[in-house]
């Protein structure tokens, strides 16, 4: 026989009684089971406002006609007219008699706990009156059950302790004369030997069904709840939780301890002790097969069960040298909390025996404070004790589970996680069961780390990657869509999901914790984005503190760059294809880069040279692996070289710049291409990557325009300027085809000197084959000494250069 718990919700509404209704018919099997149930959900939340309006003065009428409605709402939906004035009446009874206990609450003003359990107990008599005549419908032997009467207590009203053996006895009896009955229990209820009405605490009706259940050695209870079971971790923080399909007992109270509320861990003790096994089941979900919580659960080969978390606790540390090898005092300090009914959520204690940190409920804290205060006067006197302090606004993350024990590198993969996001933890405990183990962080950073956590430990799973796009322009908009193609491969092949948070040009921005929909973005954008506003981009990204965050400048601005340090230190990657930051001031590129490796991200450029060519990872590897760099030659602008590979008959120069403009082969502004001085950036991020400090006026360019190209004011002067000069670019033509040679804009890095020059090459140069917008760079180096490390290939345009930022995009997620 089963035992099945209905929770609020799923007695909540006229649907989810209805629901309830067939998963009764469908469980229902040659034993009728027993179900147990709740209130309506948030109707004993009102009872106790009711209760305590009404010891205040206040009115409570209102609600009491509200809660009134909900019942009767379900009823006059699901039972046919003729059936509905029986447990109309009955209701109606119970409405009225509340209504009396309540007005001499109001009268009396006088709240008492014993009262307080009395108005409590009419939520779940109401809801199990009316959901016992909802199934008579349905079955005919449906039968109410006032629980109370069964579940023998003391009287600690509120948190009533179970007389096991009569209640047992009770129960077992009960059964045996209604064993042909569908029983309807009411929940949470209970009585004490006078027969006054007491409760079981938090989770109450969970443990009716556990006591129901151990009475008459139930073969499973199952909680009918309105989630998937348990999950890995709170779904409202996770959106990557999942459920578990088994835990362990001491799993699953672990779990609940620290935040899972799907059931509450005492209520499992009768189950526990006779090994009957806990599913919980999801009323909206009957496909889910539920959560089993059973002995020698399954071990599975996740290495921790789940993550939970405390949002809000307070933690107070007690240090002094007073504490040194003194036996007794914690346990002077804990029996004075547990003495006065605090709870300690968790204990450090420092391997010196120095200090003590506990934590507790915010609202306990200044209690606990003021009670040490008063405990150990004598000693802080003295000054053998520091005064302790109060420390707010923190939360307990904890990871729990069996496997813990034997799996090695599991505290080292969660402090890691943590640091790489830039959590900082405050303090650590490990349950002395190893189930555990638990760090105090600051509740800002919860979040963010419950993530990091979870994509950790389920990194089979998939891992997010959090994007946030500067520009949407030719390349910003290119990597859109190439994100968007290969999303499914990426989820599919690689466990990762690349998700864009937020996104901004010079006009708008639009940032969305659930993710922009990259099928609409610019739709979005344009008719959803607010005012763009860079400073409040960053803060709202930063605001909204997630795991694996990768930062993207896809602009040609300055604007951007000066946020850069700020962002590593965010502990966000910064991936960019903008050269302006790299090539600025030295001081700046290295302080980029010490950023990130302090705060354990990364900072990813491969565009900024050759576009998506492996120029940068190939320089890098280099310098990694202990090779010397001796010579870089290379061709590193692609627009140029597309105009000279093109640059040929009688088409005129600036028509030929206008198609490499066209092409998306030029920066926003093709003068930085042809005055030399995005190329003059390359060589600079190149020799600074190879060790030498270089600025800007470093590099010797000598320039392939005349002067007045050099001196337009504007990009259309620019092409008028050029379209005058036709002669001089026709001359040179004309010079290197007399030589049987072609013209070549190179640079050289040698001795830590750099200089751009324009050449006429014949066919033994090798950079005389070149096409299109290839790029061509030549390492010689120590190791590459005879035959130099050449990279060659297309070096300009949208789609090489976005893959070049997708490449470092997941390059971040790879680590
Ligand atoms: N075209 C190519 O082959 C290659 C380009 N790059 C680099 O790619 C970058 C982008 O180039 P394009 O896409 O062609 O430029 P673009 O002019 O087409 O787009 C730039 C985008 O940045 C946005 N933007 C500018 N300032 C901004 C700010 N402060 N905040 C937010 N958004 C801002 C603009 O609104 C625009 O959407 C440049 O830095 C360029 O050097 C790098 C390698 C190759
Ligand atoms: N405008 C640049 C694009 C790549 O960085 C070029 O022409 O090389
Ligand atoms: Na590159």
């Amino acid at each position: 026989m089963n035992i099945l718990k209905f929770g609020g919700t799923s007695v909540g509404s006229a649907q989810s009684i209805s629901a309830l209704m067939e998963i009764l018919k469908k469980e229902k099997g040659d034993e009728n089971p027993i179900v147990v149930l709740s209130a309506m959900g948030g109707v004993t939340n009102t009872l106790l406002e009711m209760a305590e309006n009404a010891r205040n003065a206040s009115d409570y009428a209102d609600q009491l006609k509200q809660v009134e409605a909900r019942h009767f709402e379900v009823i006059r939906t699901l039972l046919p007219a003729g059936a509905q004035n029986p447990v109309l009446t009955k209701l109606k009874i119970y409405f009225n008699e509340l209504e009396d206990i309540l007005q001499s609450v109001y009268n009396l003003r006088e709240l008492s706990s014993q009262t307080k359990d009395l108005i409590l107990s009419y939520g779940e008599r109401c809801s199990t009156v009316m959901v016992s005549h909802i199934a008579c419908q349905h079955f005919a032997n449906a039968l109410f059950v006032n629980g109370a009467e069964l579940i023998k207590t003391d009287s600690n009203f509120g948190q009533a302790k179970v007389n096991t053996q009569l209640t047992e006895t009770l129960i077992r009896d009960f059964y045996e004369s209604n064993k042909d009955k569908l029983l309807f229990v009411t929940g949470f209820i209970s009585s004490n030997e006078e027969g006054r009405i007491t409760t079981l605490g938090r989770g109450g009706s969970d443990y009716t069904a556990a006591i129901w259940g151990g009475a008459l050695n139930a073969q499973e209870i199952q909680i009918w709840t309105d989630v998937d079971g348990m999950l890995t971790a709170d779904p409202r923080i996770v959106k990557k939780a999942f459920s578990l399909p088994e835990l362990s007992y001491i799993e699953a109270m672990e779990l609940s301890y620290f935040g899972a509320k799907v059931i509450y861990p005492p209520t499992m003790t009768p189950a526990f002790l006779k090994k009957i096994p806990i599913v919980i089941k999801n009323t909206f979900n009957v496909d889910f097969e539920g959560t089993y919580i059973k002995h020698g659960a399954h071990a599975s080969n996740l290495p921790i069960k789940g993550i939970s978390s405390i949002d809000e606790i307070s933690i107070l540390n007690l240090s002094g040298s007073g504490m040194v090898g003194k036996a007794g005092f914690s346990g002077r300090l804990f029996s004075l909390l547990s003495r006065e009914q605090i709870n300690v959520v968790l204990i450090t204690q420092s391997s010196s025996e120095h200090s003590i940190t506990f934590a507790v409920k915010p609202s306990d804290a200044l209690k606990a404070l003021s009670l040490i205060n008063k405990e150990f006067e004598l000693e802080l006197q003295a000054r053998k004790l520091e005064y302790p302090e109060v420390e707010n606004g923190l939360s307990v993350l904890a990871i729990v589970g069996e496997n813990m024990k034997r799996t090695p590198g599991i505290s080292g993969k969660l402090f890691n996680a943590l640091g790489r996001n830039g959590v900082n933890i405050r303090a650590i405990a490990q349950g002395s069961s190893e189930y555990n183990i638990s760090v105090i962080l600051s509740r800002a950073d919860l979040s963010k780390a419950v993530n990091a956590v979870h994509d950790a430990f389920y990194s089979d799973l998939k891992k997010t990657l959090n994007v946030f796009c500067l520009g949407t322009g030719n390349i910003g908009k290119t990597l859109f869509q190439q994100l968007q193609n290969q999303m499914p491969f990426l989820a599919k092949n690689n466990d990762l999901q690349v998700k864009v948070m937020g996104v901004s040009n010079t006009r708008k921005m639009y940032l969305n914790p659930d993710g922009l929909d990259l099928a609409n973005w610019e739709e979005t954008l344009e008719t959803q984005g607010e005012q763009a506003d860079l400073g409040e981009f960053i803060k709202q990204m930063k605001n909204m503190n997630l795991a694996n965050c990768v930062f993207v400048d896809n602009t040609a601005s300055h604007n951007p760059i000066q946020f850069y340090l700020d962002v590593l230190q965010s502990s966000i990657s910064v991936v960019t294809c903008n050269k302006i930051g790299n090539s600025a001031e030295y001081d700046q590129y290295v302080a980029f880069k010490q950023a990130a490796r302090k705060h354990g991200v990364d900072f990813y450029y491969e565009t900024n040279v050759g576009a998506g060519l492996p120029i940068i990872r190939t320089l890098k590897d280099l310098m990694l692996s202990g090779d010397r760099i001796g010579r870089i030659e290379a061709i590193l602008s692609g627009t140029i070289s597309y105009i000279f590979n093109n640059f040929k008959g009688d088409r005129l120069f600036h028509e030929v710049v206008k198609e490499a403009q066209d092409l998306g082969y030029t920066e926003p502004d093709p003068r930085d291409d042809l005055n030399g001085k995005d190329f003059m950036r390359k060589m600079l991020i190149l020799a600074r990557d190879a060790g030498y400090a270089l600025e800007e006026k470093d590099v010797a360019i000598e320039s392939m325009l005349p002067a007045d190209c050099l001196a337009a004011a504007s990009v259309p002067d620019f092409y008028v300027a050029m379209e005058k000069n036709a002669a001089h670019f026709e001359n040179l033509k004309q010079e290197a085809a007399k030589g049987n040679k072609v013209l070549r804009y190179i640079g050289k890095l040698e001795d830590g000197k750099v200089a751009i020059t324009l050449q006429m090459v014949d066919d033994s140069h090798p950079f005389y084959m070149l096409s299109g917008s290839d790029n061509i760079i030549s390492f010689t180096t120590d190791r590459y000494k005879e035959r130099p490390l050449v990279v060659k290939g297309p070096g300009a345009g949208a789609e090489v250069t976005a893959a070049g930022v997708f490449a470092d995009i997941i390059n971040v997620g790879k680590r």
